[in-house]
Order: structure tokens, then sequence, then C-alpha cells
């Protein structure tokens, strides 16, 4: 499957370089409008190519996006350390004006995956703007915060984060909510596989975990200026769910008719993904707390979308 690009920075060249490391498309276009950087990222990840999976990684313009079965969309302007993800809402709702309409001039049939921040509220946007049905705008959401998730939880219980099996719900950004009341170790939930390993879920624990999700795009700004590979393995991950009808269970946002009585507004919930895009959405249990942490994450992410008209 060919893949476009839009946005060759970061986060665009390095959901290429993870897509041509995995396999994940046979032709790889990115396209920015620093056509010098496009052309500098392609040629850096085509380097990589002999060491991975055969595909053409090439950088061009919007018609080279013709026959991209997805559109990776991580174009705009990214969070300067200490700012939110919701303050580059009306920039980066501009940047995509634009974009959409190269994009689906090209490739009017790509199924979009919005990378791009707020990216609740752009993939909403993206949706009003193309006209493309809900389950065929896809946004990244907190694929990156439940890998978060389960990394720290692996690494408190000791145990591969391939086998934990929590999710991070709602906004990709400060109100997201960690699911504890679902979360497994294997088939146990995470408090009975801590107990039988010495290693319990104190509130201490639950606390440094919350907080060494919600706070991690931060400290890594602060750190290197941006975050990139976590989010360029993640949106591989769900390019290969779509090209291969994987129909595996990721959390990534779309625009949802109701949650928590919350009515169409794009977050994130466990979805099933595969070559039609999101073809389920799942209600993992919740606790009571989260129920509302849950509903003000929809609440706060309706009321932004609406501010943008
Ligand atoms: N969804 C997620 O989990 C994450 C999202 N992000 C977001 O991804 C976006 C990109 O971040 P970075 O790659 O770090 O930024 P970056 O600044 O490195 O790259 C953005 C690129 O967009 C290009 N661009 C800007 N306007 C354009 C236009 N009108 N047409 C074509 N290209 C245009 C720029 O030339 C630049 O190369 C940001 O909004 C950032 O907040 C970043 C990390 C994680
Ligand atoms: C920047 C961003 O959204 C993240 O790393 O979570």
């Amino acid at each position: 499957m060919k893949v476009g690009i839009v946005g060759a920075g970061m986060v665009g060249s390095a959901a290429g370089y993870a897509l041509a490391l995995r396999g994940g498309a046979s032709e790889i276009v990115l396209v920015d409008r620093n056509e010098a950087l496009a052309v500098a990222q392609a040629e850096d990840i085509a380097h990589a190519v002999p060491f991975a999976h055969p595909v053409r990684v090439r950088a061009g313009d919007y018609d080279a996006l013709d026959g991209a079965g997805v559109v990776i969309l991580a174009a705009g302007v990214a969070q300067k350390p200490g700012e939110d993800r919701l303050s580059l809402l009306s920039r980066n709702a501009d940047v995509f004006a634009q974009v959409l309409e190269g994009v689906q001039r090209a490739a009017p049939d790509a199924l979009l995956l919005v990378a791009s921040n707020p990216v609740d509220v752009m993939t909403e946007v993206t949706l009003r703007v193309s006209g493309l049905s809900a389950e065929r705008v896809i946004g990244s959401g907190t694929i990156l915060d439940t890998a978060r998730f389960r990394s720290l939880i692996g690494g408190h219980l000791g145990v591969a984060p391939q086998s934990v099996h929590a999710y991070v719900l709602g906004e990709h950004g400060d109100s997201e909510v960690l699911a504890w009341a679902s979360a497994r170790a294997g088939s146990e939930p995470v408090a009975r596989f801590a107990a039988q390993v010495g290693a319990p879920i104190t509130e201490d624990v639950r606390a440094r975990i919350d907080e060494g999700v919600r706070r991690a795009a931060y400290r890594i700004i602060e750190g290197k200026g941006a975050t990139w590979y976590g989010i360029g393995a993640g949106l591989a991950r769900i390019v290969q769910a779509v090209r291969d009808d994987q129909r595996s269970v990721l959390s990534v946002s779309m625009v949802t008719p109701e949650v928590e009585g919350v009515k169409n507004v794009a977050l994130s919930l466990p979805r099933v993904v595969g070559g039609a895009g999101i073809v389920a959405t799942l209600m993992p249990e919740l606790a009571g707390d989260e129920a509302q942490a849950l509903r003000r994450s929809a609440e706060l992410l309706g009321e932004t979308a609406d501010r943008l008209g």
C-alpha cells in the first residue's frame, strides 16, 4: 500500500522511518511546504531500507499522493516547552484547511490518519472539512498515551508492556483518563497480578504512573524540544492494522456519536481497526471516578471544538 505523509518534520519523518523498518508500506511519499526538508528526509529514510524491508521512499507534491491508501497528517506547529496541546488549535486548523484541499484533490479515496495536535479536535476538523465518513478519519488519539501507560505498568510489574492490556481514554492531552479498572496483565486484573508478584499498586504507585503518562510530553519537550519516536511507531502500527485488515484493538480517536452523555465529539476509546478504518468501538469497564473523568474530558473537547466554530 502507498502511504502519504504530509508534514515531514519530526513526527512525519519518524512515522516514515517506522513504516520502513516495520515493512508497513510498499511506497512512502513525503510532502511538506518545505520541499528541501521533505527531499532530505526521504533520502535519509531510504538509506535505512537496505537494512529493513523493500519500500520506495520519495518526496513529492500533493499530486504524488495519487493512489495512496492512507495519508498521515502531521503538518503544522508543535508545542513549545510548557505549552499545552489545545493552544495549537487555531494555527493547525488553518494549516489543515490548505493541506486537506491538496490531499483530497490527489487522493480522494485515502483514509486519513491525523497526528497533528490537538489531535482529537484536529480529527473533528478533518472530518468536517473532508466530508469523509467518520470511520475513515482516524486520529492517533491516545495510542501513544496507552503505550506510555503499558510501559510504566509493565515496568512496575516486571513484565513486558506487550503483556499489559490497559488503555488511556478521552483526550490525547491533559484531561485524559487512565482506565485502571479494566487494566489487565496477562489475563489478570493488574491489582491481582501485582499482589501475586509482590509489587502492589499502591496509591503512590498509581500517582507516579499517572504523572508519568500525563506529563510525558511536557518532560520530553523540555528535554529535547519535541517527541517523535513513540508517535512514529504508533502511527506505523495503525497503518499496518489498516493495510493488513488486522482488526486490531487500538486506542484511537474518531468523532463518536455519544460518550458518557456527550454527543459528537472526537476522542479515544479502544476501537477495532481494519481495512475499512474503524470498524467497531468498545466501552471498557470504568470505575465511577473514571466515568466522570471521561465525561469531563469529552465535555472539554466538545467545548473546544465548538469555540472553533
Ligand atoms: N498525536 C501525537 O501523539 C503527537 C502529535 N504531535 C504533533 O504533531 C505535529 C507535528 O509535530 P513535529 O513533527 O514535531 O513538528 P515539526 O515542526 O517538526 O514538523 C511540522 C512540519 O509541518 C510542515 N508544515 C507546516 N505547515 C504546512 C503546510 N501548510 N503544508 C505542508 N506542510 C506544512 C512544516 O514545514 C514542518 O516540516 C504537531 O502538531 C505536534 O504537536 C507530536 C507528537 C505526538
Ligand atoms: C507531543 C505529544 O502530543 C506527545 O508526545 O504526547
